[in-house]
Parts: C-alpha cells; sequence; structure tokens
C-alpha cells in the first residue's frame, strides 16, 4: 500500500496517454471517467456496483455536503469513505461552481463567496482556507484548489480577472492545505477561450506547484468545437507528467475528443442523471426508452452489453418501469450508463496501450452513424 500519491504514465498514442495514479486507497486507472456522487451517493447505485461498473474513483462536492449534513458531522462519524462506504479514492470538487450554479444571493469578493442555501436559505461563507479545511473534514484523497468558474461568454477583460482572482485563490488553497502526505491538491486553470491567458493561469499554477493540473471553466455552454479548439493547446501548457482533470465532461464524443488531446481524468453527471430520465447510452447513439416504439421489443437495450439491465431485462420492460416511475427503472438505465462510460473508457486505455487510437476512434464515430436503436 502505498502512502503517497504519485502519477505514472504507461504508454502514448499522439497527445493521448495511460497511466496509473497510486494513492493510498487505490489504484486509478487514467484515462478515467469518475461517477459522481454528489450528496455522498452516486443516485440509485449502492458503492459496490459503482465498482462493479469498473469505477477506481468517485466525485463528492463540498457545496452540497457542508450544508447537509455538514463537514463537521461526516467527520465526526470518520470520513466520507466511511460514511458512504466506499473505501477507494474520492475527489471532492472545491464548491465554488455549485454555489454559482445552484445558491441564491450569492456575493463574491476577493475573500471569498457568501451565499444563501438552496435547501434552507441559511447563510454560509466559501473561501479557499474554508474549502480546504471542508475537503479535509471530509477525507478526500484528491483535493480541488477554491476557484471561480469564469462564465461564458466572458470578454477578455471579464475573463482575465477571472482568472486572476482564481489564481490568487490557487495560492491561498495550496497554503490553507499544507503539507498532507497521500493527499493531493490539484490546481485549476482558468482563461476561458483566451489563449494567452491560459498560459498565464498555467505558469502561475506551475510556479505554485500542484500535483496534478485541472483544465476548468469549459463545458460552460460554449460549444464542443470550441471547446476543443481550446482543448487543442491547453493540456500541453500544464506539466505533462502530473495528471490533467478536465472538469464536468462530458458525453461519449466529448470524453473521446478530450482523451485524443491528452486529457487523463474526466466527470460528468451525464450518464446519471440522464440514466434517470431515460436516456441510455449506447455504442449505436442514445436511446429513449420513453419511446413508445420500446414498449413491446423484447431486445436488451445493447446485445453487446454485459451490464446486468442488458443481460436480463427487455426493452419492453425497461420502457415500462420507466413509464411507471418505478425506482427499478432509476437503477437499471444508471447501472448501464456508468457501465457503458466505463467500458468507453477501458476501450480507449486498451487502444492507447496498443497504439490503435485512432482506429479506435473512427470505428467509435462510424457506429453512431448507423443508428439503428
Ligand atoms: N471547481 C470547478 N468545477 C467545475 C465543474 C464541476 C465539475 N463537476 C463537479 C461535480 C461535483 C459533485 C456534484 C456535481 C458536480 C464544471 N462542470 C462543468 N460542466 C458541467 C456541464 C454539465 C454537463 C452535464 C449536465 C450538467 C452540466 N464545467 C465545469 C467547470 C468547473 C470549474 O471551472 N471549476
Amino acid at each position: 500500500m502505498t502512502k503517497k500519491f504519485n502519477f505514472d504514465v504507461t504508454a502514448t498514442d499522439g497527445r493521448a496517454r495511460t497511466g496509473v495514479i497510486s494513492t493510498p486507497r487505490g489504484e486509478i486507472r487514467t484515462p478515467a471517467f469518475m461517477p459522481v456522487g454528489t450528496a455522498a451517493t452516486v443516485k440509485a447505485m449502492l458503492p459496490e456496483s459503482v465498482r462493479a461498473t469498473g469505477a477506481d474513483i468517485l466525485l463528492g462536492n463540498t457545496y452540497h455536503l457542508m450544508l447537509r449534513p455538514t463537514a463537521e458531522r461526516i467527520a465526526r462519524l470518520g470520513g466520507l469513505h466511511r460514511f458512504m462506504n466506499w473505501d477507494r479514492p474520492i475527489l471532492t470538487d472545491s464548491g465554488g461552481f455549485q454555489v454559482m450554479s445552484l445558491a441564491g444571493l450569492r456575493k463574491l469578493t476577493e475573500e471569498g463567496v457568501t451565499f444563501k442555501s438552496h435547501i434552507d436559505g441559511s447563510r454560509h461563507a466559501l473561501t479557499p482556507e474554508r474549502s480546504m479545511e471542508i475537503q479535509a473534514l471530509l477525507g478526500s484523497d484528491i483535493v480541488m484548489a477554491f476557484d471561480e468558474c469564469t462564465p461564458f461568454p466572458s470578454d477578455e477583460a471579464t475573463a482575465r480577472r477571472s482568472m486572476e482572482l482564481s489564481m490568487r485563490w490557487a495560492r491561498r488553497s495550496r497554503e490553507a492545505f499544507g503539507d498532507r502526505p497521500g493527499h493531493a491538491l490539484f490546481g485549476i486553470q482558468q482563461g476561458s477561450v483566451y489563449r494567452d491567458q491560459r498560459q498565464e493561469s498555467a505558469d502561475k499554477l506551475r510556479e505554485i506547484g500542484f500535483d496534478g493540473y485541472a483544465i476548468g471553466g469549459l463545458a460552460v455552454g460554449e460549444g464542443q468545437a470550441t471547446m476543443f479548439e481550446v482543448l487543442e493547446y491547453a493540456p500541453a501548457m500544464l506539466p505533462e507528467d502530473r495528471p490533467r482533470y478536465l472538469m464536468g465532461v462530458g458525453k461519449p464524443d466529448d470524453i473521446v475528443g478530450a482523451v485524443e488531446r491528452g486529457i487523463d481524468m474526466m466527470d460528468c453527471v451525464l450518464p446519471s442523471r440522464s440514466g434517470r430520465t431515460g436516456q441510455a447510452f449506447t455504442r449505436f447513439g442514445v436511446v429513449n426508452i420513453r419511446n413508445a416504439r420500446h414498449q413491446d421489443d423484447p431486445r436488451p437495450l445493447d446485445e453487446h452489453c454485459t451490464c446486468p439491465a442488458c443481460r436480463n431485462y427487455s426493452r419492453a420492460y425497461l420502457h415500462h418501469v420507466n413509464r411507471a416511475q418505478e425506482i427499478i427503472a432509476s437503477m437499471l438505465l444508471t447501472w448501464h450508463n456508468l457501465h457503458y462510460f466505463q467500458e468507453l473508457m477501458q476501450g480507449l486505455r486498451d487502444a492507447i496501450a496498443e497504439g490503435r487510437l485512432a482506429a479506435f476512434v473512427s470505428d467509435f464515430h462510424a457506429r453512431r452513424a448507423e443508428g439503428d436503436i
């Protein structure tokens, strides 16, 4: 059991690479997709089911857990791993992004953000120091610096002010995090869609020094083409011997494009959230199980898939339980989607390791064109 946090690149294919992040709680195979466990649960999944889909790490969140049940209570109960019965690595986001997207009455100053809880209206404050304290109380293995996700679109001056604030907060996060062997602190690059600002942000983060580097400020409405334009240059600005984490991404084709451009880690609510609405991701594209055309279909979602939903249930059944709003509908569709996302990651890792990523990617796109789903 390593007591340290390490990242080793094991193979490359173009800008893409495979690697292993070693942590005291286990190894993370990269490129990795990280399921989101917002309120100390991956919704509709038991932790052992999340593990069965192939996940090595999952996400928690400062914002949600500080409001309910509070980080102090989770710490008193032994920390987030014990609390949610997940003994592998956990990465927690620093809370700023969720404040801006969920909380009410927000006030942003140099110090940090104050806001009203979306749960009970109580007032709270998040600063770099408080975010580090909360993430330490939770016991997360990978801690995210406290940042401001620059809204899109932003003009250059606005984006610059936002990025520079995030870089001052990055330094305060680093200082407040201190020296915690076996735990990692990741910095978050900002700079919106402005190449010079992305470079300045990357240089500042390197100067401060982090265990890993995230690309923030993307997947905020700019669209895939613009995101990929930024990913043509932003990953290479970050240290190549450290993990690169693209936050909030994404759809399967976003993930494939990001991995081709050198990204090692991603997270997204999409597979779980869309599973609960009846959207199933398959190698041929998305199946919306609520559509009446499935009500007599005896076939599984995807006959190639080995997940419990595809092994044991028909589209007709999944259509029925979804229409009836049965709890099992969320369970089966979530499990299928997380399984599909992890299978996609395993396919990418294998293709990179064998130097055949280009073939994998063209096959990935070709299947989806078929569209007989
Ligand atoms: N610090 C920080 N976090 C960001 C996040 C949250 C990543 N997920 C955390 C996770 C923790 C647990 C609770 C859930 C969130 C982002 N998410 C997106 N796009 C999502 C776009 C999207 C995709 C599908 C559905 C909704 C929204 N862009 C992001 C940029 C940043 C950023 O600059 N800084």
